[in-house]
């Protein structure tokens, strides 16, 4: 079990992960030559550096999590700890955005909102009492339909069960103008990655988005934005170019240990999960971590000690997806699916964050 954070300063560590400073979007100078490091340079010396941190890592960064996490009080009122949306659900896939949605909830948000397609509507809708369904995506007014619930919203969490449909991901792709012209944080995930990889401009340089492509969907959005394959045996270095070819945006990629980078840092997740690998465990991650990117830009980065707080919320939400995983194989094993890993969610929560 365990979790790394790479970095190039600080071996004896601090409160928190220490950054791989490297020449990105924010210096292109020195990217890649004229006297500025090789990212691979910075990235081997820096792992070389941490190698033998990595549970004192996994301890710093965890604790930055729980610096975001905002305190239970009778003075709150339902809303003030998150309004979240989940774009996606079509007729195909209802699970997945439902997955999403009640993840939310369950970490610790007020209210979930789903817009979906039409015929996905009834169906999420019986799943659960708890969710706000509207069957919008596959109206001709989508996107007038859900910027009207924007300034209720506290992010967006773009992609689960929405399919391929033209029209839908034409409608999606507006959503996400009016949602950066808002400056609403967005979580991209599978068929929102897919739009992604179609059109990276959608997402360029946008600070308050989190891509969290699994196997498959990091290939191909490395494909569409760097113009060639990824190199299988550097996935530290093939997160952080993503990452900085994209303007910098937070990049997570999924797999046996998470990478995640900013174009500037880049952080591993290997909390102990599970060789169970059942369908929706990725919507858990999204769902979730729509709750964190909120509650990390609320807190700052004075809270998550100068680090990224997507980043950080980030780290939060795949050690806890792990958490739900392990935890639910415990008692399930092999016939562990993403519903038992929900129901986990609570537990698993107190135990990584509530310490
Ligand atoms: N209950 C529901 O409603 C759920 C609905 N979901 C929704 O489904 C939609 C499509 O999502 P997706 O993830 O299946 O994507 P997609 O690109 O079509 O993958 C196609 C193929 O890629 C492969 N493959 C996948 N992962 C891999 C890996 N790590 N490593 C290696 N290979 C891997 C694998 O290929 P195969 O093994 O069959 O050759 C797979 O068949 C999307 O809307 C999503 O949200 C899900 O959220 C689940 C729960
Ligand atoms: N080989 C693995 N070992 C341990 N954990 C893994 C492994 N692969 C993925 N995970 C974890 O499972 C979670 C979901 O990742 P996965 O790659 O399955 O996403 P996904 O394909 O998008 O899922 P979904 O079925 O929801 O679309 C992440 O928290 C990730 O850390
Ligand atoms: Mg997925």
């Amino acid at each position: 079990m365990g979790a790394s954070v790479r970095g190039d300063r600080g071996a004896e560590g601090g409160a928190g992960p220490e950054p791989v400073r490297v020449p990105g979007a924010a210096e292109p100078a020195r990217w890649p030559g004229n006297g500025g490091p090789r990212a691979e340079d910075v990235l081997e010396r820096a792992f070389s550096l941490r190698k033998a941190h990595s549970i004192k890592d996994m301890e710093n960064t965890l604790q930055l999590v729980r610096n975001i996490i905002p305190p239970l009080s009778s003075t709150k009122h339902k809303g003030q700890d998150g309004r979240i949306g989940v774009v996606g659900g079509c007729q195909e896939y209802t699970g997945a955005p439902y997955f999403a949605a009640i993840s939310a909830l369950k970490v610790g948000a007020d209210l979930s909102h789903v817009f979906c397609a039409s015929a996905a509507a009834p169906v999420i809708k019986a799943y659960s009492p708890e969710l706000i369904v509207h069957p919008v995506l596959d109206s001709p007014n989508a996107v007038h339909e859900v910027e009207k619930w924007l300034p209720r919203l506290h992010a967006l969490v773009v992609g689960p069960g929405l399919g391929r449909d033209d029209a839908l991901l034409r409608n999606v792709q507006g959503i996400l103008e009016v949602s950066k012209a808002r400056d609403i944080p967005v979580v991209i995930d599978a068929d929102g990655l897919w739009l992604v990889a179609q059109q990276p401009a959608l997402i360029h340089g946008y600070r308050k988005a989190v891509l969290t492509p699994n196997h498959v969907e990091f290939s191909r959005l490395y494909d569409a934005v760097l113009r060639g394959p990824m190199d299988s045996d550097d996935s530290h270095g093939s997160v952080l170019r993503l990452s900085q070819a994209l303007g910098n945006v937070t990049v997570v990629q999924k797999g046996e240990r998470d990478i995640l980078s900013n174009g500037q840092q880049v952080l591993v997740c290997s909390q102990e999960g599970s060789s169970r690998r059942c369908g929706g465990q990725g919507d858990l991650l999204s769902g979730s971590l729509g709750v964190l990117v909120h509650w990390a830009l609320l807190a700052g980065p004075q809270k998550t000690n100068g680090s990224s707080p997507l980043l950080v919320a980030a780290f939060g939400a795949c050690s806890l997806t792990r958490q739900c995983n392990h935890q639910a194989f415990q008692k399930h094993g092999r016939s562990t699916t993403t519903s038992d890993m929900i129901a986990e969610v609570g537990a698993a929560f107190s135990k990584l964050f509530e310490t």
